[in-house]
């Protein structure tokens, strides 16, 4: 792969879901390709194809046709076994009701995540502990969901996503359940986890809010790519900044 081969992209991918009269061709020809170092937003009307999308670039569903390549390699002709070791190791995703578990601590959700996939012992505590302070959650390690507020529960899923260093990370309305100031918060966290860590950075979302973020907008309907519009950003956004002061404050 080199340095300019994107990260994650498909080509004339088709989707068909369901049987019989209850048929529907949810995407119909996409192409798409993802960098790295960049947040891009997919939005679309409501049944425009965009989870079934998300699904299959995150190699969740497998196209009817096409071609999807995550960092560089084919998912054509893999496994189900082969296609979540591809995931494991190259993709986090993240949700819009977060996903953790509500009997274990912000600290433990993301060890957790490390331990299945065989990260284990200090090394990997050292790394939940690390990545849960990068996301301003250093005074939270020990709080279990419930004790923590909806934007806090959405920085532990993104420190669980990105723990394990993950090339890609896939976002289902994440923004979806938050309030605005929280909202806001973890929308500079995934530009800053785009851009500072050299990642791409993928969001589904409905949310205006999420605008301001982004360097790239790609636009669905009906299936299909309609649109897109770039939208220079930078790590100077006021957002981003107080975040990242927030988050030294906490460390
Ligand atoms: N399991 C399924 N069987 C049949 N049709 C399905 C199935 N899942 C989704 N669809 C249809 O596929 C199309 C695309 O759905 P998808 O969920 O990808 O859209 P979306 O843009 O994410 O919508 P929303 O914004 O409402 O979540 C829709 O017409 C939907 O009704």
């Amino acid at each position: 792969m080199t340095k300019n081969t994107p990260v994650l992209e498909c080509e004339n991918v088709v989707k068909e879901l369901g049987k019989g009269a209850g048929k529907v061709v949810a995407l119909k020809g996409v192409n798409l390709a993802l960098a790295k170092g960049e947040l891009t937003l997919l939005m679309g009307p409501s049944g425009s194809g965009k989870t079934t999308l998300l699904s299959i670039l995150g190699c969740i569903l497998t196209p009817t046709s096409g071609i999807v390549r995550v960092a560089g390699e084919s998912t054509e002709g893999k496994t189900a076994e082969e296609l979540a070791n591809l995931r494991r190791k190259h993709i986090g995703f993240i949700f819009q009701s977060y996903n953790l578990f509500p009997t274990l601590s912000a600290f433990e959700n993301v060890r957790i995540a490390l331990d299945v996939i065989g990260q284990k012992g200090y090394p990997a505590a050292r790394r939940a502990e690390e990545v849960l302070r990068d996301v301003g959650l250093g005074h939270r390690l020990r709080n279990f969901p419930s004790n923590l507020s909806g934007g806090e529960q959405q920085r532990v899923a993104v420190a669980r996503a990105i723990a394990a260093q993950p090339s890609v990370v896939l976002a289902d309305e994440p923004t979806a359940a938050l309030d605005s100031e929280n909202g806001h918060a973890v929308m500079a966290l995934l530009a800053r986890v785009a851009k500072e860590q050299d990642r791409c950075v993928l969001a589904v979302t409905h949310d205006p809010r999420t605008l301001g973020y982004a360097d790239r907008v790609v636009r669905i309907e009906d299936g299909l790519i309609v649109g897109e519009e770039r939208r220079p950003q930078g790590l100077d956004a006021p957002e981003i900044t107080d975040l990242t002061k927030r988050r030294k404050a906490n460390a």
